[in-house]
């Protein structure tokens, strides 16, 4: 009997001004635990894979148990056949274990796509290093922030290199927020080629020592591609002006200790997605503006958390009343919250063999 857990933290993306760019992973874990019963020759499950799965968030979803469905396990099974192999080991069981809200701003999806690709990468005995499942992750998540931050753990800047249009015409997988269909596209049993190699790269940036992170979780969700839907496909330039000075400044801000909370509160601020959530996230203008560093004592930033509708306030103390103070101006709008205090989780995604 092989076993093996991976554990996988969630994150909050965009911090501010990094949209698309900018991901902190935080100290809340998605658990996928592996069994492989190698005493059996044949098993009666799909694709030789067993799901349980137990929600510790709260989130009413009902998650598929299909392997070719739910977004783990067809995660694994997109990597595993472009390394031509097309099912588990018989006798697999995955028990997931998540504790992050969905859709709710705490990159729940990136979590599962980069627990997939690592479930793909042991299940198949590829070896592939954490760089290259990157390639993978970024053909079904095409923002690297969420991914790369629950990757490679901390606080990371990221980027994507030029894709040549023979790479971006590809479409084995469909190059969308999240896998639609089965993986590795419709399954016509041939092997899909692999990703193209180096789409996206990180680097890790400090984080000062004395700075929490607060996420109030709004108790309803605000599915990522809707969130993205809104958006505006053109900006003026002064508003990609004023991210670009504030996001320049945010790595800087927030590894250097003592913290300043009027860097931080400045380095935090956005003009590029916020503003437009906020027909998705009742009271969201009012609640990103009703605190300052000057009018919440412990108070360094806050700002939305990936595509909301979570709220990440950071601070170095007084915990509870910020938290309070938000949630209050949410319950004004009839909305009922949870809060977490968490702490950047600095290893990512990492695989114990039990
Ligand atoms: N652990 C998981 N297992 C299966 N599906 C998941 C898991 N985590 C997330 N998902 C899928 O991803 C969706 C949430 O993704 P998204 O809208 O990007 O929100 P967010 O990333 O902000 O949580 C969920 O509704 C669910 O369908
Ligand atoms: N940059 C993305 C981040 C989405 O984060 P999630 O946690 O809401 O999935 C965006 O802002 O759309």
């Amino acid at each position: 009997m092989a076993s093996f857990t991976i554990r996988t933290p969630c994150s909050s993306a965009n911090i501010g001004p990094g949209f698309d760019v900018i991901g902190l992973a935080l100290t809340l874990y998605l658990e996928v635990r592996v069994t492989i019963d190698s005493s059996t020759t044949s098993s009666q499950q799909p694709l030789n894979c067993r799901i349980t799965y137990e929600d510790a968030s709260g989130s009413t979803e009902k998650i598929s148990l299909d392997p070719e469905v739910n977004l783990i396990t067809r995660v694994a099974l997109y990597v595993l056949r472009c390394n031509n192999q097309r099912a588990f080991p018989v006798e697999t069981h995955v028990h997931i274990r998540n504790p992050i809200p969905l859709g709710r701003g705490l990159g729940s999806s990136g979590t599962a796509v980069v627990a997939g690709v690592t479930l793909g990468n042991e299940i198949g005995k590829l070896g592939l290093s954490k760089e290259r499942l990157l390639d993978y992750c970024l053909m079904i998540e095409r923002h690297p922030d969420n991914v790369a931050a629950s990757l490679f753990g901390g606080f990371v800047g990221t980027y994507l290199n030029e894709l040549k249009p023979e790479d971006i015409a590809r479409i084995e997988i469909p190059l969308s927020e999240v896998l639609p269909e089965p993986a590795g596209g419709i399954d016509t049993g041939k092997q899909p080629p692999a990703p193209p190699v180096g789409i996206g790269h990180y680097r890790k940036f400090a984080w000062a020592k004395e700075i929490k992170a607060i996420a109030i979780i709004p108790d309803f969700v605000v599915p990522t591609a809707n969130a993205r839907d809104v958006l505006p496909k053109e900006y003026k330039r002064a508003d990609v002006v004023f991210n670009l000075q504030r996001a320049a400044l945010l790595p800087l801000a927030l590894g250097t200790s003592p913290p300043d909370p009027d860097m931080i509160y400045l380095a935090m601020q956005d003009k590029v997605h916020q503003p437009y959530r906020q027909s998705l996230i009742p009271g969201l203008t009012e609640i990103l503006q009703s605190m300052t560093p000057a009018t919440q004592p412990g108070l360094l930033g806050i700002c939305l958390s990936g595509a909301g509708p979570t709220i990440l306030a950071l601070a170095t103390n007084d915990f509870d009343d910020i938290a309070s103070r938000i949630i209050a101006r949410f319950k004004s709008q009839g909305i009922s919250c949870q809060w977490k205090l968490l702490e950047p989780a600095q290893e990512g995604t990492l695989v114990d063999t039990n």
